[in-house]
């Protein structure tokens, strides 16, 4: 399997390095092109994969085509590489927020594009990504069963309706900041108790990891085993009840909604 990428930056890095970590494919196998060449060249040398010298040259050179670039670029790169989609049996794979299959296929001018709709987050760079997925109906089932090969060498994967796209990008997709936000959060807490800062992140990482593993195999839910470790009287029930004090249901849910909010006005 050959697999392009238009656009190199923070999220298909990370999928590139998830993918060569398990050796899903051989590096040459890896098609790369970018806005600067300078970038794309180096990350290219790097890891051993081959450069293109245009993003029409992707689609030419690849069966599955990652689209890894901003939301606001997305429709100037579909006209661009549009007449090679036509002439190529490419499957376009979409990692760009907010923009739906349906106005893909309308900047490609073509409703015959093969195309699937992702959402996955950083974590892929070590295996443990969570990406939600969304064939349009020209995918065929193998193909559509290759991209879900390829994310699930790259951690867990779910089939989602479009609608839940939005949704999902709060919960997965961005989510991985607002987790490293409260990991740091909690471990300079522990600075200011004394602890050096790697210290503290190496506890409180680890406390995450555990508590994230344990919600995966128990079948309690988490409101249980948060009262599991509430003894009664003790430290965390004082501890829990000060962050709810201080609104951390609420500020979660708030910026849900204003990630929801962002991906739906884009
Ligand atoms: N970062 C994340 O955690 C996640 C991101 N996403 C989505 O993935 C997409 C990419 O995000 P991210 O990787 O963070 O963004 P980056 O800014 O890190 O990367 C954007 C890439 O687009 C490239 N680019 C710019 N202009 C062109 C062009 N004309 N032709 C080809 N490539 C071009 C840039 O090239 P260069 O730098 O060489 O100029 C760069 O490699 C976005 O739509 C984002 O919403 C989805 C899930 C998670
Ligand atoms: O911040 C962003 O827009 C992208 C989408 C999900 C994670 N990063």
């Amino acid at each position: 399997m050959k697999i392009g990428f238009i656009g190199v930056g923070n999220m298909s890095s990370a999928i590139i390095k998830g993918l060569l970590a398990v050796d899903f494919v051989k590096p040459a196998d890896i098609y790369v092109h970018s806005g600067t060449k300078s970038k794309y060249e180096a990350f290219a040398k790097e890891y051993g994969l081959t450069t293109c010298e245009s993003n029409s040259e992707v689609v030419q050179s690849a069966d599955y085509v990652m689209l890894g670039i901003k939301p606001y670029i997305l429709t100037d790169i579909l006209k661009e590489i549009k007449e090679t989609v036509r002439q190529e049996n490419v499957i376009l794979i979409s990692m760009v927020t907010g923009i739906s299959l349906a106005e893909m296929q309308a900047d490609l001018e073509n409703d015959d594009a093969k195309i699937v709709r992702i959402m996955p987050n950083v974590n892929v760079e070590i295996n443990e990504g969570m990406t939600a997925l969304k064939p349009n109906k020209a995918v065929k089932e193998s193909e559509f069963q290759d991209t879900v090969d390829i994310f699930t060498a790259l951690g867990q994967v779910i089939e989602l309706p479009e609608k839940d796209f939005s949704i999902f990008v709060a919960l997965a997709g961005s989510s991985p900041a607002f987790i490293y936000f409260f990991i740091d959060s909690l471990a300079r807490a522990g600075v200011k108790y004394g602890l050096t800062k790697k210290q503290a992140d190496q506890i409180v990482a680890q406390a995450v990891l555990g508590s994230a593993k344990k919600v995966l195999t128990t079948d309690k839910t988490p409101f249980e085993l948060v009262d599991d470790v509430c003894s009664p009287g003790g430290t965390t029930i004082a501890g829990l009840l000060a962050l709810e004090e201080a609104g951390f249901m609420t500020s979660v849910v708030k910026a849900v909604d204003a990630t929801v909010q962002k991906d739906q006005n884009k």
